[in-house]
């Protein structure tokens, strides 16, 4: 079975994405060998935060919709377990950072997300 975070999913020809991506983004998930140099390490540093920037806009946004169409959103209907589970599923794609380190960084980016979605719904009353 092929893995739709690292494999295109037409058999080996770029993907649109890859080609033309959000802000002229082009990396590959799977990533090349280590860069051997210290400007070739922080260049793709950079590259990785790029796209780091472009997804956690894009889940703000989408879980900013999940707070509307829960019965109760925002803090107030923060859900743990469905927290824990996002972390057990990361863990397996993460195993250097593991499961506790994972907590921690999505903790944040969660309360992040919460507060975006206050925002937005504050302005747009
Ligand atoms: C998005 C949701 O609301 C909250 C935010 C979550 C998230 O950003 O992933 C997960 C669980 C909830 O605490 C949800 O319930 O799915």
């Amino acid at each position: 079975m092929t893995d739709p975070t690292t494999e295109p999913a037409n058999g080996g020809a770029p993907r649109a994405a890859e080609q033309h991506g959000p802000a002229g983004l082009t990396l590959r998930l799977d990533g090349p060998a280590a860069p051997a140099t210290l400007p070739e390490a922080r260049a793709a540093i950079d590259e990785i935060d790029a796209a780091l920037a472009v997804l956690l806009e894009r889940r703000a946004g989408i879980a900013a919709v999940v707070q509307r169409l829960k019965p109760v959103g925002g803090f107030a209907g923060r859900d743990p377990e469905r927290e824990r589970r996002i972390v057990e599923a990361m863990a397996l794609r993460a195993p250097s950072l593991g499961a506790e380190r994972l907590s921690r960084i999505m903790a944040a980016v969660i309360e992040a997300g919460l507060e975006a979605a206050e925002d937005r719904s504050r302005r747009t009353v």
